[in-house]
């Protein structure tokens, strides 16, 4: 029988826990002390956190608890990156009931170490509790290197709205699990699984200018409707920018084919979180590098339109 963290006990878990997690150039302190130390150079932190609970964020039988790692990490950092910032720590709240497999724990510690690598960050710290639900509560840290936050409420009449990364893959994977057709198109699955924030646009787009920035987690019209509020402007989009990619629409063929309810590449690229792209506003005539696609333009206004008309898509309220 493979051993549990109830029978390893808090501290035993601690130690195998925080013996994965090395130290940054930013880490003065790591896990171990009371508190971590994490060298500010700017004297500004960005400071951000979000919850992963198991069955309403995660499945264990449709991720591995490396997924769930890279995903809670993958989650927060990116709300660091849309600041405009570097992620440079990240602490980990953690509550499982005592049966959880020591395995799990360490696996899931070993995704988010890969994915703050790949983020550029550090696990700095943590606390561990025995709960019913197992749930995360991630927080990330990171370092604007001098300059000003990009907010939710910068964008003004004339910027271009651009967006960086996947839209829909994630959403059309959970479709895929849900129908349990997850083993037909392993691609969107995957990215359900494991999305890939481009955190280094994050700062990029800082330094070209934008005006405003967020990233997807919600759905891409839910999310620009932050920025169109904050902002008092209308974000329009032209339906025509958003191209799907081949693996999104063999998803959307493959649902349709079993009987999935009827949702378009489209639906899944307005409506879709969880892939944490970064929807960005800069002014007119600035210029992008390739990775980012100008999707629409800032005008005067509120909402998010779509080719002029209020999308019929709504995005994840974990209430609605
Ligand atoms: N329980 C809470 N207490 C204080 N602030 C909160 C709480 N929940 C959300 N917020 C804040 O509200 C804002 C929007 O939250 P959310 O929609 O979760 O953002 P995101 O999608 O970037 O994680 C964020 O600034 C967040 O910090
Ligand atoms: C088992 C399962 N059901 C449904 C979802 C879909 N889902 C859960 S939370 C969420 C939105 C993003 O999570 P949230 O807690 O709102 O993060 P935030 O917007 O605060 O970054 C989505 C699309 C999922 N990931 N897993
Ligand atoms: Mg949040
Ligand atoms: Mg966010
Ligand atoms: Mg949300």
């Amino acid at each position: 029988m493979s051993s549990t963290i109830g029978t390893l006990g808090e501290f035993g878990l601690i130690a195998r826990i925080t013996a994965r997690f090395p130290a940054t150039d930013d880490v003065v302190l790591g896990p171990g002390d009371d508190a971590a130390v994490v060298r500010a150079p700017d004297s500004r932190v960005v400071a951000t956190t979000d919850l992963l609970v198991e069955g309403r964020h995660f499945r264990r039988d449709w991720s591995s608890p490396r997924d769930v790692g890279h995903k809670a990490a993958a989650q927060n950092l990116a709300d660091v990156a849309a600041m405009g910032a570097r992620p440079t720590a990240l602490l980990v709240g953690f509550a499982a009931p005592a049966d959880l497999p020591v395995a799990w724990a360490e696996e899931f510690s070993e995704g988010l170490r890969a994915e703050c690598s790949t983020a550029g960050a550090a696990v700095v710290g943590g606390d561990i509790v025995r709960s019913d639900t197992l749930t995360v509560a991630i927080t990330a840290l990171g370092d604007l290197r001098g300059a000003p936050p990009v907010r939710r409420d910068g964008a003004a009449p004339g910027d271009l709205v651009a967006v960086v990364g996947d839209l829909g893959l994630s959403a059309a994977g959970l479709a895929l699990l849900q129908a349990g057709l997850a083993d037909r198109e392993p691609t969107c699955p995957a990215a359900h699984r494991r999305p890939a924030p481009p955190y280094a646009a994050g700062p990029a787009a800082a330094e070209l200018g934008a005006t405003a920035m967020i990233d997807v987690s919600d759905g891409l019209v839910q999310d620009l409707g932050h920025i169109a509020a904050a902002s008092n402007v209308r974000v329009a989009l032209r339906g025509a920018a958003l191209r799907a990619p081949a693996a999104l629409v063999e998803a959307v063929g493959t649902l349709a084919r079993a009987g999935a309810p009827l949702r378009s590449p489209l639906d899944f690229m307005l409506a879709g979180g969880e892939d944490h792209a970064l929807a960005a506003t800069f002014p007119s005539g600035t210029a992008l590098p390739s990775e980012w696609t100008v999707i629409g333009e800032v005008v005067e206004g509120t909402g998010v339109t779509v080719d002029g008309s209020v999308p019929a898509v709504a995005g994840w309220d974990h209430f609605g």
